[in-house]
């Protein structure tokens, strides 16, 4: 299965500059691809696109090469998506929430319920899976997030900046998650956190004004950094060489 974009324009406002300028991009079909860029660059924008809850204001979002206009009920099934901000909600327990996510998503109704008590106890709240949404902390909320990410059969997964909140402990949790659910299914995931390379992403893709600077292997990222960078430091040197940060002139 291939998600991508085509050409995609995209501006929030009618007048307004367009965050993204005829931008192609597809989404690497195996392991993990990490989505690198200072604030702005147009992460969250991209993902939106590819998660089909913005449209393009020109070009086409194609899955499998048909438009995304034209297979929305597949759409919604096969792309799963965590966004940057999760909505909690006063009447759902952290379950019934999951559960109603993978139940528009497609699944029955007891498969739903099913996957979701499993997706929590993934992402290590099966404890909460009875609380309400309203009542958990932040990086709880994201994680119930994630779970949703997981509760359905998707076949690309869209993480926005899912680290973000997390204790030291949740993340490598979390990572432990990635690490099983990337080897069944291709994930995108955008983040600050440059260390959530850590040897497990096969892709890198860095954006900086809407535009690709840099897409490869993880290997050919990291070949940017300078070559008297510390090794616990490289990802961080070849972020700023590609930027142009460190003095020198990027790529
Ligand atoms: N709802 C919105 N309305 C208007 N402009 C927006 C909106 N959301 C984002 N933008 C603008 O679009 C551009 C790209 O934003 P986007 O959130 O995609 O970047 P990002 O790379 O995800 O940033 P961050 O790392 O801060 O999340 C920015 O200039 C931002 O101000």
């Amino acid at each position: 299965m291939t998600l991508l974009l085509d050409r995609v324009t995209f501006r929030y406002r009618r007048w307004s500059r367009p965050v993204l300028s005829r931008l192609s991009y597809e989404v690497p079909g195996q392991g993990l691809t990490i989505l690198l860029g200072p604030n702005g660059a147009g992460k969250s924008t991209t993902m939106a696109l590819l998660a089909g809850t913005v449209a393009p204001t020109a070009g086409k979002v194609l899955l499998s090469g048909s438009s995304l206009a034209s297979t929305r009920r597949e759409y919604r099934r096969h792309v799963a998506w965590l966004p940057q901000k999760v909505p909690s909600s006063r009447q759902l327990t952290a379950r019934e929430y999951v559960a109603y996510v993978a139940w528009l998503k497609g699944e029955n109704r007891s498969d739903a319920w099913e996957r979701a008590g499993t997706a929590l106890e993934q992402v290590g709240l099966g404890e909460q899976q009875g609380d309400k949404t309203a009542r958990l902390s932040g990086g709880q909320l994201r994680r119930v997030g994630i779970a949703c990410a997981l509760a359905h059969e998707a076949r690309v997964i869209l993480l926005d900046e899912p680290t973000a909140g997390l204790d030291p402990h949740q993340r490598t949790v979390f990572r432990d998650v990635l690490r099983q659910v990337t080897a069944k299914t291709p994930v995108l995931m955008s983040t600050h956190d440059i260390s959530d390379l850590a040897d497990e992403a096969e892709t890198v893709t860095l954006m900086d004004g809407g535009r690709v600077l840099h897409h490869g292997g993880t290997r050919s990222f990291l070949d940017h950094a300078r070559p008297d960078a510390a090794p616990a430091r490289r990802a961080e040197s070849a972020y700023s060489v590609l930027m142009g940060l460190d003095g020198s002139s990027g790529a």
